[in-house]
């Protein structure tokens, strides 16, 4: 049987004596595309960050394609799982060509034919070889998040870590980056693991999510329950009720 791509068990993360997760288990199969979603303050950035070392881990275990992580994440973790942040202007160096920018990852982990593979990267999300001699401050926030895609791509990882990677993008830009996700994924097989408080995008994206409130899991989902509102907790009925009035008001 083949390993699930994320297996997390009763995971916990503290900030000093504050506790942003409790106990929070959940398991993604490979190929899969999974939401966390939830009010500002519950706790999904801070599961994505765990799983990429970046947030204190108090207890609990987080498996990747079956291997367990232990404190440091190796290089072979970081080829192996990406992650897309929510803010393209702060995620890529300013100063830097689109070039430099996608030639790093390459070098750090000493991948040959960079040449191949940077031209690649920019066909693959959409901007061409036009775009490789660019410095990132000359790049539009959705060329940008295109940039960054192409970052976490061109190692081949198979998981995404998507922290809200449209939030920051215009309407337009937001459905064509959106887009631009479903069918890398659906090219790559790759497995994404996506934060939105936009429950219309994570539907969209993701076949199962988890609710998240104060640190903690309220129901897991899958996208079409949400959507034929077949919910059991009231908390999630309450997300629905705001996204809607959200969308009605917008
Ligand atoms: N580095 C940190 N130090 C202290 N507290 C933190 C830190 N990072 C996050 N927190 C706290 O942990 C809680 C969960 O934050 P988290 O960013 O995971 O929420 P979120 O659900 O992703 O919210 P948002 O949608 O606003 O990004 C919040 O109360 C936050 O203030």
């Amino acid at each position: 049987m083949t390993a699930p791509a994320l297996q997390i068990e009763r995971l916990s993360v503290t900030f000093e004596d504050f506790v942003a997760l409790k106990e929070v288990s959940l398991t993604v199969a490979p190929g899969e595309s999974f939401g966390l979603v939830g009010e500002s303050g519950s706790g999904k950035s801070t599961l994505l960050r765990a799983v990429a070392g970046l947030s204190p881990i108090s207890g609990g275990t987080i498996q990747v394609n079956g291997k367990t992580l232990d404190g440091r994440r190796s290089k072979e973790f970081y080829r192996q799982v990406q992650m897309v942040f929510q803010d393209p202007y702060g995620s890529l160096h300013p100063r830097q060509t689109v070039d430099r920018l996608l030639l790093e990852p390459l070098a750090i982990h000493g991948f040959a034919d960079t040449e191949r593979r940077i031209v690649r990267a920019l066909e693959e999300v959409g901007l061409g070889s036009g775009f490789r001699f660019r410095y990132s401050h000359q790049l539009s926030g959705g060329q940008r998040q295109r940039v960054a895609i192409a970052r976490a791509l061109i190692l081949e990882p198979s998981i995404l870590l998507l922290d809200e990677p449209t939030s920051a993008l215009d309407a337009s830009v937001q459905a064509e980056v959106l887009n631009l996700l479903e069918e890398v994924r659906a090219a790559r097989k790759l497995t994404f693991i996506m934060v939105s408080h936009d429950l219309a995008v994570v539907t969209h994206m993701c076949d199962r999510l988890m609710v998240m409130q104060n640190g903690r899991e309220v129901e897991l989902l899958a996208s079409a329950d949400l959507v034929s509102r077949n919910v059991s907790q009231d908390y999630t009925r309450n997300l629905l009720v705001a996204s809607e009035g959200f969308q009605r008001s917008a």
